[in-house]
């Protein structure tokens, strides 16, 4: 069984060699679902289970005929507790940051797919937070129990939020255990929730249910445990209906103000991407590969 509220009838695995992770592409929606699968350990990532997210994050964006990803944690553990993620391995963490197990197979050096050793300890769950942030898709966290330290940072940097209203908990415990995430995890949880409340979620690590998270501003919906994942599907179907490039460009925008000079070069990435479909375009590179000059006259100034 790949979790209690998966319905293998509306997935198909993905064979990417995972064993941190479950990767499945919906049958009939055009969605896929990347879930953490260390239930017994809260769904906390070491640094193999973050070489494998950006591995099926990179293998998601890449697909052209999906519109939505799924981002949840399987479970439940042998315990019956439910988690998202509890955020980085504090049994594999170093002087160094977070460690590969050297009993393994270590990636080696330069190999993109497996990710590099890092010296002994890394941090690069950031970099799972960028790709995020940068997926030219939605992204939504579907949250049936714990989401905690870098768990937490994990669901703030997904465009959406759905929450188990049962099992769904939230909770920073950053500064318990001498960690912080001052980027994305507080920057912007600070946009969604306000400054204040923000600072009260780092500060005292309180334990916020499903109701409160949404009541704050940084979940959209409180579901029935049961319903959840059914619920985030329903939201992958009626994403998957709107124009892509529109969604792309909004998604951009809506990261712009705050991503400030990365924000404008992604956007106009895609508006320049949006402008070689013009005859203009065409004609700009005609003219370069004909080796004349180009003609502009026909092309208003528009207005
Ligand atoms: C998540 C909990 C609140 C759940 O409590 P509960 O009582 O339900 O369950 P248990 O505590 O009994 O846990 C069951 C089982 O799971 C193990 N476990 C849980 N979380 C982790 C974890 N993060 N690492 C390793 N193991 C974990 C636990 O030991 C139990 O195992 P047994 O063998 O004893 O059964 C509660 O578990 C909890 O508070 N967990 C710790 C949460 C935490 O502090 N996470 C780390 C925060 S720091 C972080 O995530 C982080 C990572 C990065 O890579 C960063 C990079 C750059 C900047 C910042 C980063 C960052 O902050």
């Amino acid at each position: 069984m790949v979790s209690a509220l998966f319905d293998p009838d509306h997935w198909e695995p993905i064979d990417l060699d995972l064993d941190d992770l479950t990767y499945h592409r919906g049958t009939d929606v055009s969605a896929v679902r990347i879930a953490f699968d260390r239930p017994d350990v809260r769904n906390a990532f070491r640094p193999e289970t973050v070489d494998e997210l950006l591995r099926a994050l990179e293998h998601a964006k890449r697909q052209s005929d999906v519109g939505t990803v799924l981002l949840t944690g399987n479970g439940p553990a042998d315990d019956g507790g439910w988690a998202f993620s509890a955020g980085g391995d504090q049994s594999v963490r170093s002087d160094a940051g977070y460690g590969y197990d050297e009993s393994a197979n270590q990636p080696e050096q330069g190999d993109d797919s497996a990710g590099e050793s890092g010296d002994g300890g890394r941090v690069h769950i950031l970099e799972v937070q960028r790709l995020i942030r940068h997926m030219p898709k939605p992204v939504v966290a579907v949250v049936p129990g714990w989401a905690v330290g870098g768990g937490h940072s994990l669901h703030v940097v997904c465009d959406l939020t759905i929450a188990s209203r049962e099992h769904a908990k939230f909770k920073q415990t950053d500064p318990d255990v001498a960690s912080f995430d001052a980027g994305f995890g507080s920057a912007y949880l600070a946009k969604q929730v306000g400054q204040k409340r923000a600072r009260e979620i780092f500060f005292l690590g309180k334990t916020y249910d499903a109701a409160e998270a949404a009541e704050m501003g940084m979940v959209n919906a409180v579901v029935a445990h049961d319903d959840l994942e059914e619920r985030a599907l329903e939201w992958a179907e009626t994403m998957a209906g709107k124009s892509p490039t529109a969604m792309r460009m909004l998604k951009y925008a809506f990261n712009m103000t705050d991503d400030g000079m990365i924000g404008q070069q992604v956007f106009a990435g895609e508006a320049t991407r949006l402008a070689y479909r013009t005859d203009e375009a065409a004609e700009g590179r005609d003219a370069f590969l004909e080796g004349r000059d180009p003609d502009f006259s026909d092309v208003p100034w528009r207005y």
